[in-house]
């Protein structure tokens, strides 16, 4: 079991261990909470709801909502509908939501529990690889049409129940989804690590060495947070490769791309310009990650490289300023920077990254 605090407006565990879903009361007995809704969806349910729910309910009245999965829940329709249930369950200010599941349910349980009543208790079960960065932080938030993430706001959780065996479950593709905001830590935060990532030759869970990966992952994130919580500077750090990234999640959603498959690619985007304004066109990108990339597994293809409409998308990041797309950048391995560029500047490099990319005999880009 391994314990880690965050110190932010409220200060947190983050509990993460083997088996600990089926004892979640444990870390949530302190609170005192008359109810709880334990809000999950539908894969996720199949695997691990009877397990939380068992081991609540000699303690403490429980009651369950499953939604369908996928990203198109993070909507206020199904916002609508959970506030719904939650005054049909009569659950009350001493009550709580358990956010069970992805980062999907995690951002939409969080913005539920948030805003109902003004705020009820809020308690992060991550089951994904990919929620060792979405269940930390206190980013809590729907999307609007195609623009993600666009209405929510900080509301940290009051536990987070980390169960790594949860994540035997995962698919590969969902692996991958997590395993980007993995790399992102490490380039933004942990050179180390980033070295100790792409010199492996396989990467799976259930190698001895990933669980402290991840503990190094989930700290570089912590440390960010409890020095900016509410993103007024270094936490914009967080977004490396989310500028284009949320982007392309929008515009190839059809495509079955996932969030950290797409953030990826954001990732690949924005060392390709930090390597020009480096001034070294050979620097960080070319320094294996692509081809490393490829041979784990990633389909860094994008047919019809659609330059206008991710420039759309991208001119309305919550980064921006004065219509400027702002670009997360490294000077070097754990310096990142912002940097502002007008819509045409994104536009060009967004021609030149797909003609890059084009040299790797397995990453077609159709501009
Ligand atoms: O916690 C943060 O801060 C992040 O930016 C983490 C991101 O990996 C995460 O995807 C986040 O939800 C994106 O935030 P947003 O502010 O761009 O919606």
């Amino acid at each position: 079991m391994k314990e880690i605090t965050v110190k932010s407006s409220i200060d947190y565990k983050i509990n993460i261990g083997t088996r600990i879903r089926f004892n979640i009361y444990e870390f949530i007995k302190e609170f005192n909470y008359n109810k709880i809704a334990v809000i999950t969806d539908e894969n996720v349910a199949k695997y691990y709801l009877e397990d939380v729910v068992n081991g609540l309910t000699p303690f403490i009245q429980v009651v369950t909502y499953n939604l369908p999965s996928g990203e198109k829940i993070k909507d206020i329709s199904w916002f609508e509908r959970l506030q719904q249930f939650l005054l049909n369950e009569q659950l009350d200010r001493h009550s709580a939501v358990i956010a069970l599941g992805g980062g999907v349910v995690g951002d939409l349980s969080g913005f539920v529990a948030s805003t109902y009543m003004r705020g009820i208790g809020f308690v992060q079960v991550p089951t994904t690889l990919l929620a060792h960065d979405s269940s930390i932080g206190g980013k809590v938030a729907i999307n609007l049409g195609s623009i993600k993430n666009i209405i929510g706001h900080f509301y940290p959780p009051q536990a987070v129940i980390y169960d790594l065996d949860t994540l035997s479950t995962l698919s590969e593709q969902e692996f991958r989804s997590g395993l980007a905001e993995v790399i992102k830590h490490s380039l933004i935060g942990d050179a180390h690590l980033y070295e100790q990532l792409i010199t492996k030759q396989e990467l799976s869970v259930k190698d001895q060495s990933f669980e402290k990966i991840l503990h190094r992952s989930i700290d570089v994130k912590r440390v960010i947070v409890e020095a900016d919580e509410l993103e007024l500077g270094k936490r914009k750090f967080l977004n490396f490769g989310h500028t284009l990234g949320h982007a392309i999640e929008s515009v190839y959603q059809s495509k079955n791309i996932t969030h950290g498959e797409a953030v990826m690619v954001g990732i690949l985007f924005d060392l390709f310009v930090s390597d020009l304004e480096n001034g070294e066109r050979q620097g960080m990108l070319s320094g294996g990650l692509i081809t490393w990339l490829t041979n784990i597994g990633y389909k860094l293809a994008l047919s019809e490289w659609r330059v206008n409409q991710l420039l759309q998308l991208m001119l309305k990041d919550k980064k921006n300023e004065k219509q400027l797309i702002a670009l997360v950048l490294l000077r070097d391995y754990e310096q990142p920077y912002v940097k502002h560029f007008s819509p045409k500047e994104v536009k060009n490099l967004l021609e030149a990254f797909a003609k890059y990319m084009g040299q790797y005999s397995n990453v077609k880009y159709l501009v």
